[in-house]
């Protein structure tokens, strides 16, 4: 089945102060980027969108389940954080390990990518090596391995391209481009004009509302900034 989700009035506050406004939007597959300018809500929604943040009132449902009522889609969801949260005092290998093996991945599946995914963001040689002794640009590759080894339904990622050069970032577009075949792909980022050419999709959020969801074939005559 095709994964799909859907938000029905979603809105998130903190005290006082409404965070999101009634977001409504569905997803399927595709690779999708969130756009805004810094404090219009990325994070939050890509937060609330993995589940680890619920939202104050409104719907969300994966497969026309609401997520409350399924504790077993966490197992289906990657999330890649905007600062890698790692154990720094494990290896590179044990951290993926053991984020896998949280997600219900199986060692062995685990085992058989693990090589291949370090040496595509050429972090191979620091497989054995602590995480309290790597920089933060390796830290945030680690990050995104884990959000993609346990083959997750609904990949999230905030700010993926964050610290990672040209050959890089274009590496990841086609890794994510790939993945988003049968799997809804999301990720915020800042360099839209670079990561639109790659992308299906581009959702903008402005002052905690969605100013802007369309699909790029739909975006000739759009100027995207205008909704910024
Ligand atoms: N814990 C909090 N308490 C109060 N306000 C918060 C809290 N967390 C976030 N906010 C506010 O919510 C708004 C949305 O924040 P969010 O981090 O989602 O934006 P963003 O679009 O991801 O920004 P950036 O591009 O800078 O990462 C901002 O105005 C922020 O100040």
């Amino acid at each position: 089945m095709t994964t799909n989700i859907e938000l029905d009035n979603i809105s998130y506050r903190i005290k006082d102060t409404q965070i999101l406004k009634n977001i409504s939007f569905k997803l399927s597959h595709g690779l999708h980027i969130l756009a805004g300018s810094n404090g219009s809500g990325k994070t939050t929604i890509l937060r609330l969108l993995s589940t680890l943040t619920p939202p104050t009132s409104g719907i969300y449902q994966y497969n026309q389940i609401s997520v409350k009522k399924n504790r077993q889609i966490k197992k289906e969801i990657g999330f890649m954080p905007q600062q890698p949260n790692l154990y720094l005092d494990l290896t590179v290998y044990q951290n993926i390990m053991y984020f896998g093996l949280l997600k219900g991945a199986k060692k062995k599946d685990i085992g058989a990518k693990i090589d291949l995914f370090l040496e595509s963001f050429s972090i191979l040689p620091f497989k054995n090596i602590r995480v309290q002794n790597l920089s933060g640009g390796i830290q945030q590759r680690i990050s995104i391995i884990i959000s993609i080894i346990n083959n997750p339904k609904l990949l999230i990622l905030d700010e993926p391209t964050n610290n990672l050069d040209e050959i890089e970032r274009n590496r990841l577009y086609q890794l994510l481009k790939s993945i988003s075949v049968n799997t809804i792909v999301i990720f915020s980022t800042h360099l839209i004009d670079e990561a639109i050419k790659h992308c299906d999709k581009v959702i903008v959020m402005k002052d905690g509302n969605i100013s802007l969801n369309e699909s790029i074939a739909n975006m000739k005559n759009l100027d995207i900034k205008n909704y910024f």
